[in-house]
């Protein structure tokens, strides 16, 4: 299918907007193709508006929101030197780049003053923090908003620069903290919506506006609230706002496949999955969408659409429920399955686990308690002690005086889980396993089939891959398990090869005795 078909496969409904996310690097690797290939196709049939993230030329944890974020690490310990050789390392990198994309002088020169300027006020705002001895979160986000104001400058010009009308938008003063007083809930995610479109619609027909991925100034900062990946919430309140007809994530992968396609050789590209289904595998280690985004956007029926910078062609990966109709539409365009009405055709298509993933630099910790069951507030203890060194739990399972968990584990963490461990010790004895992955089996289907968890653990045992740790998920879609490092490749391509494929190739790895059991249930 060309990009033609594929955009006007788009249904056209009255407001016609649809919102492009673009990512650091993809911003950084494919600006010509972006504006090219992808905005100025689009914008010929919709209202197309663009948010972006701050620019990477290689890797996110090398790119110009790393390198910010450094920059207010040095000035918080007072070293003027280092933050002002990082804050012109970014400088050099921006305007290298205006001088090789911008072909217009005129728009050349614009953006490389822009530029400086923008430097030079991060640059005055840290020598502040130094004096006063302090970066609060307000002047983190202010100096981490940079990133965003950067890229998006040198995207509208760009994109002028091929003749398409474009706006930079700078969202992060859109709301006062005032405002924002409660943090993120409901009512902010309202407002900042219906911010975000009323800068869109400020805008003269015609003009595709490029909106800063940064938006604020959230109370506590926004790393704290959103975390890294803030852009496609940013994009998510937009396409709620206008109340688009989609939200596209653009990638540097086709979408979501049924395994990390660098893992696993036969992994395939998925046509759709369900919220839930992007949310557990983003959560575990196939980080294509940041889970805040999906809630808001779907509650509004907005389906989002991930789809590959480098193949626009491509129909992408839908995320939408199942079971509900879109905007515009009282009911869902074709028989709707609702997943307690599976018809028994849905079962013999033999449909198992939707995809299979993997989150690496996990340990285990194991507390043993003291007593003879596991006493009022043990949980609470233990997980107050967690919470204060910031360390994440990704799976518990408890017996009754024994409690293991699946924590997030890096050289970074080591001083804080040395910390954990001290004050843990007084609830029991207490031992950690490092150099753990988690592996996950993800899939809707999952809540309806019986022996799908006994499947993946004997595939696991059949690879004679030892398992440290169990857990299903409270939503039945997620079944997972803790496995040593060495062994996680071997893991994803074996359940992916016996549980994945053969639901594609009409094989199961489930027992059909057991799905037979599950048929009568469901007739
Ligand atoms: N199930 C999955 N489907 C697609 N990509 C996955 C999956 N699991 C892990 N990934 C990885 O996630 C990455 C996301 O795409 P990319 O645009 O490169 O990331 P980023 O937004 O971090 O720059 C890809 O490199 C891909 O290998
Ligand atoms: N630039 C920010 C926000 C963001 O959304 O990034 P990306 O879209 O490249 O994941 C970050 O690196 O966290």
């Amino acid at each position: 299918m060309s990009l033609a078909d594929s955009v006007s496969s788009v249904s056209s409904l009255p407001s016609g907007w649809i919102v492009q996310k673009f990512g650091g690097t993809s911003v950084g690797k494919f600006p010509e193709q972006i504006c090219e290939d992808i905005v100025k196709t689009y914008s010929e049939s919709h209202q197309v508006v663009v948010v972006c993230s701050a620019r990477s030329t290689h890797l996110k944890s090398e790119g110009t929101t790393t390198r910010l974020l450094l920059a207010a690490e040095y000035a918080a310990d007072e070293k003027k030197e280092e933050y002002l050789e990082v804050l012109r390392l970014v400088e050099e990198d921006h305007v290298n780049n205006a001088r090789e994309k911008i072909q217009n002088a005129e728009l050349r020169e614009r953006l490389i003053d822009e530029t400086r300027e923008e430097i030079r006020h991060v640059t005055r705002l840290l020598d502040a923090c130094l004096i006063i001895g302090e970066v609060s979160a307000k002047s983190n986000d202010v100096v981490m908003a940079c990133g965003e104001k950067l890229s998006c400058r040198f995207m509208s010009y760009l994109l002028q620069d091929r003749g398409v009308k474009a706006q930079y938008v700078d969202l992060s003063m859109v709301a006062s903290d005032m405002e924002l007083s409660n943090g993120l809930d409901a009512h902010s995610y309202k407002l900042l919506g219906e911010r975000f479109a009323a800068e869109v619609r400020r805008l003269p027909e015609g003009t595709v506006p490029v909106l800063t991925g940064f938006f604020g100034l959230i109370p506590g900062g926004l790393l704290r609230a959103v975390g890294r990946g803030y852009t496609d919430l940013c994009a998510a309140l937009t396409a709620v706002g206008l109340a688009a007809e989609e939200l596209q994530i653009w990638k540097e992968v086709d979408g979501i496949f049924t395994a990390d396609p660098r893992k696993v050789q036969k992994a395939r590209l998925l046509a759709s999955v369900t919220p839930d289904e992007a949310a557990e595998l983003t959560y575990y280690g196939s980080e294509v969408i940041h889970p805040f985004t999906m809630e808001q956007v779907i509650k509004a029926r907005i389906p989002i659409r991930i789809k590959n910078v480098m193949n626009p062609q491509g129909d992408g990966t839908i995320i939408y429920p199942d079971n509900i109709g879109k905007r515009g539409e009282a009911t869902p365009p074709h028989p709707p399955i609702s997943v307690q009405n599976i018809p028994a055709s849905v079962f013999t298509s033999k449909k198992t686990a939707t995809a299979v993933t993997a989150k690496s630099d996990i340990a285990v910790l194991n507390i043993h308690s003291n007593k003879k069951t596991l006493s009022h507030g043990f949980l609470a203890g233990v997980f107050t002690v967690l919470d204060k060194h910031k360390l994440v739990v990704d799976l518990i399972s408890t017996s009754e005086v024994h409690i293991s968990m699946a924590l997030h584990y890096t050289k970074e963490l080591k001083h804080n889980f040395g910390k954990a461990l001290e004050e843990l010790k007084k609830f029991g004895d207490c031992d950690v396993t490092k150099d753990l992955c988690i592996v996950s089996l993800v899939g809707i289907h999952m809540k309806q089939l019986i022996g799908i968890a006994g499947a993946m653990f004997k595939i696991l045992a059949d690879e004679r891959i030892n398992i440290e740790m169990i857990s299903q998920g409270a939503n039945e879609i997620n079944i997972s398990c803790v496995i040593d490092r060495k062994d996680v490749i071997k893991a994803l391509n074996a359940l992916h090869d016996r549980l994945l494929l053969r639901a594609f190739t009409g094989g199961s790895a489930v027992d059909q005795r057991l799905e037979n059991l599950k048929l009568d249930d469901v007739i």
